[in-house]
């Protein structure tokens, strides 16, 4: 599934010198991947396989030597909780921890808390991608009915955001999800890098998939089919333009990425097959 996204890297890859080096990350398997609810913006804690996950990447790149300058997580404690995980691996937990809301997950809107693979048989396989893939199509907003209102828009973290509680999403497409991320990348992390930080960003799946739409120039209908597993640290050069110099590398064993890559495509099957 990264296929796209290395050849479009790769075809405008020239001989630029790589300048700045980023790792974007989704947080390890969180507590309801078991269940395969949509969580988006419910605070779930990391699954036991999901602090494993963690811990290892910061084994990974502890061996790999890098040694990070700041860490920047969402709002959601998932997320937190793989950077204070990683930075523990690698024995770096002095290392600052910035959240902002701008990195939560996708607002799934009313399907938050609803099954995959159920909403994959009562309205099809292809319609549950297109929810879960495509760039620009918003889902039903979360109203004060749903199960989860009252537990998102009540929790205390919302109140210190840089927009008002009753600005903050209902429903998000991933062009959205772009569009509050952007401002922050722009204005705080990417002057953080300039100054010769390490940065990591231990995000979700789908800000992880946002950022990564522009830093590395995906189109789109390409974007659709840009999967990432959980977990696996995304080590991305730049120029001094912030162009990619070369294709994203995840760091790790390529065939468990793969299979972890395919475990994800399947929660929106009616079967699961891995
Ligand atoms: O919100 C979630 O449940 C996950 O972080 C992402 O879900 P997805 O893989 O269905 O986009």
């Amino acid at each position: 599934m990264m296929f796209f996204t290395f050849v479009a890297a790769a075809a405008r890859q020239s001989f630029r010198m790589s300048k700045y080096k980023v790792f974007v990350m989704r947080h390890g398997e969180g507590a309801w991947t078991k269940e395969n609810r949509f969580c988006s913006w419910v605070d779930q804690r990391l699954s036991e396989d999901g602090v494993k996950e963690a811990l290892a990447c910061g084994h990974l790149l502890k061996e790999a030597g890098y040694h990070l300058d700041v860490v920047f997580t969402s709002l959601l404690s998932r997320s937190i909780h793989t950077a204070w995980l990683l930075l523990e691996a690698m024995e770096q937990e002095w290392v600052p921890v910035v959240r902002t809301w701008r990195l939560n997950e996708r607002h799934y809107g009313a399907l938050i808390g609803l099954n995959r693979a159920e909403m994959a048989l009562n309205h099809g396989e292809e319609q549950v991608k297109q929810w879960r893939r495509s760039y620009d199509l918003t889902l039903p907003p979360i109203d004060e009915s749903h199960p989860y209102f009252l537990e998102i828009y009540n929790d205390r973290r919302y109140s210190t955001c840089d927009v008002s509680k009753e600005d903050l999403p209902k429903s998000e497409s991933l062009k959205d999800v772009l569009e509050r991320l952007q401002p922050y990348w722009d204005g705080t992390i990417v002057p953080e890098i300039k100054r010769g930080k390490l940065v990591l960003i231990s995000g979700h799946g789908n800000s992880c998939r946002a950022l990564l739409k522009h830093l590395e120039g995906i189109s789109d209908a390409d974007i659709v089919n840009v999967t990432l597993p959980t977990g696996t640290p995304i080590l991305i050069e730049l120029d001094e333009n912030f162009r990619p110099t070369k294709p994203m590398q995840l760091l790790g064993d390529q065939e468990a990425i793969q299979a972890a890559i395919r475990k994800v495509e399947d929660q929106g099957k009616v079967k699961q097959t891995t």
